[in-house]
């Protein structure tokens, strides 16, 4: 299979030997598509279809609720972003998706998120988000580990993270009827460290291929299809890698939630060392993660929506 199945529930326990296992298949998709899918992360089905709903709920309020909350108003990656506001291909017409973020925050150091007026809403989100979150910590201590590093050498660099809950809509209408050349997510890379995706079973995701052709990600039920971004292939001298994707105009209405798990913004991003050659320098500079992230932000959606 392109896209390797992991399960992932080792790296929870103190079994060394078989923490090093799943650590080895993860580095090993890493250094591949950049792509894989993880079972046994300990998230309950029920708990994916709450944030489901949620999603659907947020997305069936009325324009108007929706623009009031959209991030052009509050900033700081938080909100409601409109269909055709966001291209994450930057040289395309926009995407034909809309989109909802909320944001790691201590409500101290960064603004608290925006929660649209719906009864439960926040208390579901948050307790997805932190789930999440806790999964996406235990990924990188199979990165660590696969990269020669002590495993809890990116706890003190995610304590704070850049993180991002992303629920997005593709709505129906445009399937078979989409306008030439508009995609529901434009090919892409993520910028960060690594996504957790869920879907609803619908279709649509495709990878790149490295020879050249498109990889169909199969609707892979309780499972999260996850992938490097780039500042993760950055850390690793591009040992990692940080694959195109991008979502087709589906044929019926799709959902999806993405977390993007990026580093605290003072991580420094600086080549680990077992990623580099003897005799050779590390392909890129050392920056911080805040600095890496504000500047792919600012591409995609320019000022004007507000984002970082
Ligand atoms: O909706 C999806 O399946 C993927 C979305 C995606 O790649 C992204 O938002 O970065
Ligand atoms: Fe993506």
């Amino acid at each position: 299979m392109d896209i390797p199945l992991i399960d992932i529930a080792a790296l929870s326990s103190d079994d060394t030997p078989a923490r090093a296992t799943v650590a080895a298949a993860i580095g090993h998709a890493c250094r591949d598509t950049g792509f894989f899918a993880i079972t046994g992360h300990g998230i309950g089905p029920g708990l994916i279809e709450d944030a489901f709903d949620a999603a659907r709920e947020v997305f069936a309020l009325p324009s108007a609720r929706k623009q009031a909350l959209a991030i052009a108003r509050h900033g700081h990656n938080r909100g409601y972003v409109a269909l055709g506001v966001e291209s994450l291909d930057e040289k395309a017409a926009p995407d034909l998706k809309e989109a909802f973020n909320l944001v790691w925050t201590d409500e101290r150091s960064r603004p608290p998120n925006v929660w649209p007026p719906i009864e439960g809403w926040q208390g579901r989100m948050q307790a997805y988000f932190d789930a999440v979150l806790a999964v996406g910590r235990r990924l990188h201590e199979g990165f660590a580990m696969d990269l020669g590093l002590a495993p809890d050498f990116f706890a003190d660099k995610l304590d704070a993270p850049q993180a991002t809950l992303r629920l997005l809509h593709y709505p129906a209408e445009f399937g078979a009827g989409a306008p030439q050349g508009r995609a529901g997510a434009g090919t892409h890379t993520d910028y960060g460290n690594v996504t957790l995706l869920a879907t609803d079973g619908v279709g649509g995701l495709q990878v790149q291929r490295r020879g050249g052709g498109w990889i169909d990600v199969p609707p892979l039920p309780g499972a999260f299809v996850c992938n490097i971004g780039d500042c993760l292939m950055r850390w690793s001298n591009d040992v990692y890698v940080s694959t195109p994707h991008r979502v087709l105009p589906p044929a019926r209405e799709r959902y999806s939630i993405a977390f993007f798990l990026d580093p605290n913004p003072d991580a420094l991003v600086s080549a680990i060392p077992s990623c580099v050659p003897a005799g050779e320098a590390p392909r890129h500079a050392p920056v911080t993660a805040g600095e890496y992230l504000r500047q792919r932000f600012a591409a995609t959606y320019g000022k004007a929506a507000g984002a970082g």
